[in-house]
C-alpha cells in the first residue's frame, strides 16, 4: 500500500513536471550560439573587450613594444581545489567563453567611451594617457583585434591570448561554481525529487545562474526570461503578499466555475469550499485538528484556485500551517475535485519541514479516507525556506514526504564557497614549454599542450583522469575540440539539455565515496611518465639553485 501511494506522488510529481503550477510552461528551447557559421557574441552584453583587467592591456602593449606579440602562446585554464569540500566540479562557461573569443574585438565604442571625452582623438590621448599606453598600441589593438574573425591564429598569438585571460575566468568561475552548487544539492535529494531554482532575488551574479542551476540538475526555475532565454521549464506557486491580500470572501466578486468536463457550472465556488470547510469540521476523524482555521486565507486559496482550477497550489504556512493552512487547502481541493479538478499540492516555507510535511501527508490521506474521493491524496508537497545541502541531508534522515524543494539563497549565491579559484596560465610559447615554479606543489603549472582523458573501470566507474603531452598517442578522450580560431574547426555545441544529460551521467559514474560530502577520497588526476619526466626536467631547469652534488 505504502509503495503504491508513494508511486502515485511520483506519478503526480511527473505531471507537475510537466504542467508546471500556477505560472507554469517551458520557454521556447534555448538560443543556439551559432547562426548560418558565424557564433553570436556572449549572452551578456556587458561582456566586451574592455571587460577585463588593465593589466591584461599593459602586458600586451609589452609585448607588443619588444616585437614578441606574434609569439604562438598556449594557456591553461584551471582549478586547483575542488570547492565546497568535495572532490568534484562540473565545469561550465565554455559557450560563452567561445562566444567571446569568436567575437573578440575593441570596438570604437570601447575606446570612445573610456575616457568620457567629446572628440575621439582627445578621448584616445587622455585614455592612453591614464594607462600609460602610447597612442600607437591602442590603434594596433583596435585594427588587429577587429580583425580576430578573419586572421586566422589571431587569437592564440600572446597578445590576444593574454587579453582573453580575465574575461574568461570571470565566465568559467562562477558557471562552474553554481553548476557544482546545482549537482551537489542534486546529488544530496537524490534523483526522485524536483529542484526548483527559486534564486533570482538573492542573486549577485548576472543572468548565468539559472543556466547552470538547470545543468547541474535543478528541474526548473522561477524565472521567466530564464525560461525564455534557455528553455529552461519554468514554475512556481504564490507568495505570501497573495494570502494577506485577502481580507473576506466579500472582495471575491467573480465566483462562477464550470465543471472540468463542461456541461454544469458551479455558480457560486465560494460558497462551495466553505461547505467542505463544515462537512470536514463535522467528520469525526478531522475535528481534532480544528480550532480557528483563518477565513481571509480560505478567501485568498478560493480566489487562486478560481484563477486556475487545473493547476491549483497554496502555501500553507501564512497564519499557521496545521490549524488553518493545510484544512483550507484541502476545503478548496475537496471543492474543485466535486468539480471534475484535480489539485497540485501545497508549498511549506517555514518551520519544522519534516514534522509538516509528515502531518500534512497524514491529513491529507486521512481527507481521502473520511470523504472516499480516491486519488485526492496524490498531491505534490513542495518546501522551501533557506535550504541548503545539511538541511536536505537532515530531512532524508529524519524523514519527510516533500516532493519538490525550492531553493534559493544558497543556490544562486554558493553561500558556503562564494568563489571557485579558477587560474589561467601561460605553458607553452613560440613551442617552447614553459612552467610556473612553486613551494606549493599544487601551484606548479604542467607545461605544454595537453591532452585530459578520463579512465574508467570495468563497471564503467571513472577511476582517474590522466593527463598526457599532446604528440603522445591518445587513450579515448575526455575533453572534444569543440572550436579553433586558426583551423576553422567549429564542432556544433550541445544544446543546454544536452550538456545537462551529460554533467548528470558524468556524476553518476563517479564512484561514491569520490562524492559523498564529508571527507570525501581525492579523485586522481595523473600525468604520463613521459610528461611526468619532463615536467621534472623542466623544473630543474628553470630552478634558481642547482641539485647540492
Ligand atoms: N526538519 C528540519 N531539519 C533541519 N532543518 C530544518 C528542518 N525544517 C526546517 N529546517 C530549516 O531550519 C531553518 C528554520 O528557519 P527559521 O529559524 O528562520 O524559522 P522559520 O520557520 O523560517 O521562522 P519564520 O516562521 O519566522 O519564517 C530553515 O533554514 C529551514 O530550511
Ligand atoms: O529561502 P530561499 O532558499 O532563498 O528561497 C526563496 C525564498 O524566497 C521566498 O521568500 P521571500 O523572499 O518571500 O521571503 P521570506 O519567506 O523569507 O519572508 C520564498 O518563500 C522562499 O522562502
Ligand atoms: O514560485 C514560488 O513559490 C517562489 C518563487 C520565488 C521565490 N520563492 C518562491
Ligand atoms: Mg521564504
Amino acid at each position: 500500500m505504502e509503495v503504491r501511494e508513494t508511486e502515485a506522488k511520483r506519478d503526480d510529481l511527473e505531471s507537475l513536471k510537466e504542467n508546471g503550477g500556477g505560472g507554469g510552461g517551458g520557454g521556447r528551447g534555448g538560443e543556439s550560439c551559432e547562426h548560418g557559421g558565424v557564433i553570436a557574441p556572449p549572452t551578456n552584453p556587458m561582456v566586451s573587450a574592455l571587460l577585463t583587467d588593465m593589466y591584461q592591456i599593459s602586458m600586451a602593449y609589452a609585448y607588443w613594444k619588444v616585437g614578441k606579440h606574434q609569439d604562438r602562446a598556449v594557456f591553461d585554464l584551471l582549478y586547483r581545489k575542488n570547492p565546497f569540500g568535495g572532490e568534484y566540479t562540473g565545469f561550465a562557461g565554455l559557450e560563452e567563453c567561445i562566444r567571446f573569443a569568436a567575437n573578440f574585438k575593441f570596438t570604437d565604442d570601447d575606446i570612445d567611451s573610456s575616457c568620457f571625452m567629446h572628440t575621439r582623438r582627445l578621448q584616445r590621448l587622455i585614455y592612453l594617457e591614464s594607462l600609460h599606453i602610447p597612442v600607437s598600441f591602442v590603434e594596433l589593438l583596435f585594427v588587429a583585434s577587429g580583425l580576430a574573425n578573419s586572421i586566422p591564429g589571431n587569437l592564440s598569438y600572446i597578445r590576444v591570448a593574454q587579453l582573453l585571460e580575465t574575461t574568461f575566468l570571470t565566465m568559467v568561475n562562477y558557471a562552474s561554481l553554481v553548476a557544482s552548487n546545482a549537482a551537489r544539492h542534486r546529488r544530496v535529494v537524490g534523483k526522485d525529487k524536483m529542484l526548483l531554482e527559486f534564486g533570482l532575488r538573492r542573486a549577485q551574479a548576472g543572468i548565468s545562474a539559472w543556466k547552470y542551476c538547470y545543468l547541474g540538475g535543478f528541474d526548473a526555475t522561477s524565472n521567466v526570461d530564464a525560461g525564455r532565454r534557455f528553455g529552461i521549464p519554468v514554475r512556481g506557486t504564490h507568495s505570501h503578499a497573495f494570502v494577506s491580500a485577502f481580507m473576506s470572501f466579500d472582495e471575491i466578486t467573480e465566483r462562477s466555475l464550470a465543471h472540468a468536463k463542461g456541461g454544469s457550472k458551479c455558480e457560486d465556488f465560494v460558497h462551495l469550499t466553505q461547505s467542505w470547510l463544515s462537512r470536514m469540521q463535522e467528520s469525526p476523524t478531522l475535528r481534532k485538528f480544528f480550532h480557528k482555521t483563518n477565513y481571509s486565507e480560505l478567501a485568498a486559496f478560493t480566489s487562486y484556485a478560481l484563477a486556475f482550477p487545473t493547476a491549483f497550489q497554496a502555501l500553507v504556512d501564512t497564519y499557521d500551517v496545521m490549524k488553518s493552512g493545510i484544512l483550507n487547502f484541502c476545503a478548496v481541493a475537496l471543492a474543485l475535485h466535486e468539480l471534475g479538478y484535480k489539485a497540485l499540492g501545497i508549498r511549506l516555507d517555514s518551520g519544522d519541514l519534516s514534522y509538516f510535511s509528515c502531518e500534512a501527508w497524514r491529513i491529507i490521506r486521512d481527507i481521502e479516507k473520511e470523504f472516499n474521493v480516491p486519488g485526492f491524496g496524490k498531491l505534490v508537497i513542495t518546501a522551501s525556506n533557506n535550504i541548503n545541502e545539511e538541511t536536505l541531508d537532515a530531512l532524508n534522515k529524519q524523514g519527510h514526504e516533500i516532493d519538490a524543494f525550492g531553493i534559493g539563497t544558497h543556490l544562486v549565491t554558493c553561500f558556503s564557497q562564494p568563489a571557485l579559484g579558477c587560474v589561467y596560465k601561460l605553458v607553452e610559447i613560440s613551442g617552447q614549454p614553459r612552467i610556473k615554479r612553486s613551494e606549493d606543489l599544487s601551484k606548479v603549472t604542467i607545461p605544454c599542450k595537453k591532452q585530459a582523458f578520463r579512465l574508467y573501470g570495468r563497471e564503467g566507474v571513472a577511476l582517474m583522469d590522466l593527463l598526457i603531452g599532446e604528440s603522445e598517442p591518445d587513450p579515448k578522450a575526455l575533453y572534444k575540440c569543440y572550436w579553433t580560431n586558426d583551423s576553422g574547426r567549429r564542432t556544433p555545441l550541445p544544446t543546454l539539455m544536452e550538456l545537462r544529460k551529460h554533467c548528470l551521467q558524468q556524476l553518476a559514474a563517479m564512484r561514491t565515496d569520490h562524492m559523498r560530502a564529508l571527507n570525501s577520497t581525492p579523485y586522481k588526476v595523473s600525468v604520463s611518465g613521459k610528461l611526468y619526466d619532463f615536467i621534472h626536467f623542466l623544473w630543474l631547469n628553470e630552478a634558481p639553485v642547482g641539485e647540492l652534488q
